[in-house]
């Protein structure tokens, strides 16, 4: 889930502290629990992570990811310009309002800059996938629809 303020062009990313990708900047989100749709999974993983609740979100895209151990993932990504709550660090994660115009892609997953600039600044809809050997990206492909 990505949350924009756009009256000061930013957006609440997080330092993940646990988990698949503890340690980098990414938007919240994880694991769909039993009988959740994708948006509503995205909302509570967003409040659970930082306390924020994010409003009429939008679906932009859908990321794909195979690994080369076998593990296989789909991630539906969601754009929401309204919230309600302030942003807090919680023992999942530590909120970053980041400005759409610096972001820190070198601490990002590696296929974020292929997708996630056009996505919060453009609003484009995209399909992307992306092969990884653990940490780095092997092959990547986006369509914009
Ligand atoms: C492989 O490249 C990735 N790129 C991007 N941009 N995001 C990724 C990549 N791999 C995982 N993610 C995202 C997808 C999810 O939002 C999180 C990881 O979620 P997951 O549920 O697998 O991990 P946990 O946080 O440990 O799970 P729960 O919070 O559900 O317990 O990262």
């Amino acid at each position: 889930m990505f949350i924009i303020d756009e009256a000061k062009r930013q957006v609440l990313l997080i330092r993940k502290k646990r988990g698949l990708g503890a340690g980098k900047i990414n938007g919240p989100g994880g694991k769909m629990d039993p009988g959740e749709t994708a948006v509503e999974c995205a909302v509570r993983e967003t409040q659970e992570e930082l306390g924020v609740t994010a409003l009429n979100p939008e679906h932009h895209g859908e990321l794909w990811f195979q690994f080369v151990d076998g593990l296989c993932m789909h991630v539906d990504v969601f754009v929401a310009s309204q919230h309600e709550g302030e942003a807090v660090e919680t023992p999942e994660a530590v909120p970053l309002w980041t400005s759409l115009d610096a972001l820190p892609f070198n601490e990002m997953w590696a296929d974020d800059v292929h997708w996630l600039g056009q996505t919060l600044v453009e609003r484009r809809h995209f399909i992307g996938r992306f092969t990884f050997d653990d940490d780095t990206m092997l092959s990547h492909e986006v369509s914009w629809l």
